[in-house]
């Protein structure tokens, strides 16, 4: 077991050299305490108003006509970023997010143009059986970034994202203190947790 190159919040405000570093390097990296408390704080309040007003939709796995509903396969709800039912928070993350895609590019030449992220909630003993995010017909994603949201995560909650590095060995990242960020094409998974697991997922794209 691997751990990851870890960044904190002055590394992604600055000129994302060492994100990008960390990427090219470990093809993934942990950011501690980044958004932050007053941004990810916000982010949990508008997630959980979402919730309670039914604001978020089971996630489906499959496109186009093969696209179904598998509780066991990914058992998350979802609500994409840009939907006008969310709040300011949202509209304030993308516009960091958007910088740290344009610090990416100037420093990796990935040519990133978009990115897309949707709030998720997976109730408990739910999770995300191993994939990557690149879809087999599209490989408009690139970059992948998770952004926890949950609150006094415990060691027995359980929730962990699983990654398989290029190297085949594996590290469990706990859902809580951070962000992730990993190139689109590496398998992870979400590991089941005890109790109900609040994130942000987010893609930088080429389209
Ligand atoms: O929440 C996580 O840790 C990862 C979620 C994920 O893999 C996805 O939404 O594609
Ligand atoms: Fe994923």
């Amino acid at each position: 077991m691997h751990s990851l190159p870890s960044l904190n919040a002055q590394d992604v405000a600055a000129d994302g050299e060492r994100l990008a570093d960390a990427l090219r390097d470990h093809g993934a990296c942990w950011i501690a305490d980044w958004p932050p408390p007053a941004l990810r704080d916000a982010l949990r309040d508008d997630l959980r108003r979402l919730l309670a007003d039914g604001g978020l939709a089971p996630a489906a796995v499959g496109r186009a006509e093969g696209r179904a509903r598998r509780e066991d396969i990914r058992a998350d709800s979802t609500c994409w970023l840009d939907d006008p039912r969310c709040g300011e928070p949202a509209r304030r993350f993308l516009a960091v997010l958007d910088e740290v895609r344009t610090q990416l590019n100037r420093q990796l030449f990935l040519g990133l143009r978009s990115v897309e992220a949707h709030y998720a909630a997976y109730p408990p003993g739910g999770g995300y059986a191993r994939h990557r995010d690149r879809f087999r017909d599209s490989d408009a994603r690139r970059v992948s970034w998770v952004t926890y949201l949950n609150a006094g995560w415990n060691d027995g909650d359980g929730g962990a994202l699983r990654i398989w590095r290029e190297d085949g060995d594996t590290v469990d990242l706990p859902p809580v203190g951070g962000s992730v960020c990993f190139l689109s094409e590496l398998e992870h998974e979400v590991l089941p947790a005890g109790r109900e697991r609040l994130s942000i997922a987010c893609w930088m794209r080429r389209d």
